[in-house]
């Protein structure tokens, strides 16, 4: 059992019973924590967070059911897993199943039988556990990139879509799209459902390794081949053998490490540096780069037949912008998750007016943007559960379409068409977004025919 699933907050007037469940508590091994009234049980259960409580309901001042009810209200909003067994006095059998269906693990009345209690709190524990066991698992699931992709906008379904049907093809994939989009999650999700899933997912990323150190890494070396190299270095290439091979901001690889790339994937062999004799690999590669590589062909950056090598089938990942109704589900699922950074941080909300703000930034960084601002905006409510404008970073707070008019001069490479163009578009993701999708109404809400809207969203490739 965990450390915070292994504390109880007892939660009784009576001085005599709080001392004799903390004996018996103790015995079990349980951290135990006691409350005399509603006020402190409710303060220490917010400091403390103990993710079992024994509550009985006859609290002061009022001495009536009510006052336990209410703070059972209360730990529920604030941990929705905490397991309350609820200690009901003789009559109230209708009210302690009340609350059993109101979130209440369990009841017990009074007078309350030590072996009862103690079998009613392993079974509590035993369910946390699983619990636990259940997000751990998820937790992982996520990171293997088998769960984790949200969304529903149209253009990532489609996206999700080309994904699903590459990754069992053992083609080469590009995934292209600007930073922060989600190109890493989608490689690993084209590994995980691809024959190859048993392998091993191996990543690297182009730009953030000098060239000679990045050909080492990928093709491996021999030993002495270079100054530090005091044993042989099997190399990713390798290491990702029977896998995937993830090939991370390729637009950053320089031409030479171009050639030898392309070399590998032509012949199937990597010559690890300083080495004879080539080695054979079976690796499946997935690239990805926010770069405009077809430009860079054109203009030689990029050689056109590793372009072509690497291609195979290419996935455009939406920026987060022109994912219309995706923001708010992305929103709470990395406040959700910031919880785990976050001290004593219970189950948050976005208020209607923070959501506005999140709809009205552009998020240039994008998903990567979102998170980090979910985590900030965790921290600066304070244990609050729901997240306010003033929450937000001051970025935020300034809307994109009031950016947009106050300042339009900002980007002097953009045509007035263009200007004019990004103003539309920001405005009908809006409209969207307020009209929960709705296209009737936002198209109302922006004085256009509903075809005039269909015909708008077709040219933005916002469909
Ligand atoms: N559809 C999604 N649902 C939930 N989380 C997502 C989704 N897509 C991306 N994320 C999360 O967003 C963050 C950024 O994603 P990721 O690192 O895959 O982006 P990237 O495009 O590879 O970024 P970069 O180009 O900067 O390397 C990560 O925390 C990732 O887990």
């Amino acid at each position: 059992m965990n450390r915070s699933s292994a504390s109880i907050l007892v939660v009784d007037d009576d001085a005599g019973f709080r001392r004799a469940w903390r004996t018996l508590l103790e015995a079990e091994g349980l951290v135990v924590l006691e409350a005399g009234a509603a006020e402190p049980a409710r303060a220490t259960f917010l400091a403390k967070r103990p993710r079992l409580v024994l509550l009985d309901l006859m609290l002061p001042p009022s001495g009536l059911p009510k006052e336990g009810a209410a703070l059972l209200d209360v730990f529920l909003a604030a941990e929705p897993r905490v397991k309350v067994v609820v200690v009901s006095g003789t009559g109230e059998t209708q009210l302690a199943l009340d609350l059993v269906r109101r979130g209440a693990y369990d009841f017990i009345e009074k007078p309350v039988d030590p072996d009862v209690l103690l079998a009613v709190l392993a079974r509590a524990r035993a369910r946390l556990d699983l619990e636990d066991r259940v997000t751990e698992l998820e937790d992982r699931l996520a990171a293997t990139g088998e769960a984790g992709l949200l969304g529903s906008s149209p253009a990532f379904l489609e996206a999700l879509s080309i994904a699903e049907r590459a990754a069992p093809a053992d083609l080469p994939v590009l995934v292209t799209g600007a930073s922060g989009t989600g190109k890493e999650l989608f490689a690993r999700r084209v590994h995980a459902r691809s024959r190859r899933r048993e392998g091993p997912f191996v990543a690297v990323n182009c730009g953030a390794l000098t060239p000679s150190l990045l050909e080492s890494t990928l093709f491996g070396h021999k030993k002495g081949a270079f100054t530090g190299a005091i044993a042989d270095g099997r190399g990713l290439f390798v290491e990702a053998d029977g896998g995937t091979l993830f090939l991370d901001e390729i637009g950053d690889l320089e031409l030479a490490l171009q050639v030898k790339l392309l070399r590998a994937l032509e012949s199937g062999e990597v010559l690890p540096v300083g080495a004879g004799k080539p080695v054979r690999v079976d690796v499946r590669i997935v690239s990805a780069t926010h770069r405009p590589l077809e430009q860079m062909v054109r203009s030689s950056t990029f050689r056109e037949d590793l372009y072509w090598r690497i291609r195979g089938i290419e996935i455009t990942l939406p920026s987060l912008v022109d994912r219309t109704g995706d923001l708010a589900v992305l929103a709470q699922h990395f406040l959700n998750e910031a919880r785990a950074l976050v001290p004593g941080a219970g189950p948050t909300t976005l208020s209607k007016e923070a959501l506005r703000r999140l709809e009205d930034h552009d998020w240039p960084g994008n998903l990567r943007e979102l998170r980090h601002e979910m985590q900030r905006a965790l921290v600066m409510a304070a244990g609050r559960s729901e997240i306010l404008e003033a929450d937000l970073s001051p970025a935020l707070r300034r809307s994109r379409s009031a950016a947009a008019v106050e300042a339009p001069a900002e980007d002097t490479s953009l045509t007035l068409e263009q200007k004019i163009e990004r103003l539309e578009r920001a405005e009908i993701t809006r409209a969207l977004a307020e009209c929960q999708g709705n296209r009737s109404q936002a198209a109302q809400r922006l004085g256009l025919s509903r075809q005039g809207l269909l015909n708008k969203l077709d040219r933005y490739g916002l469909r």
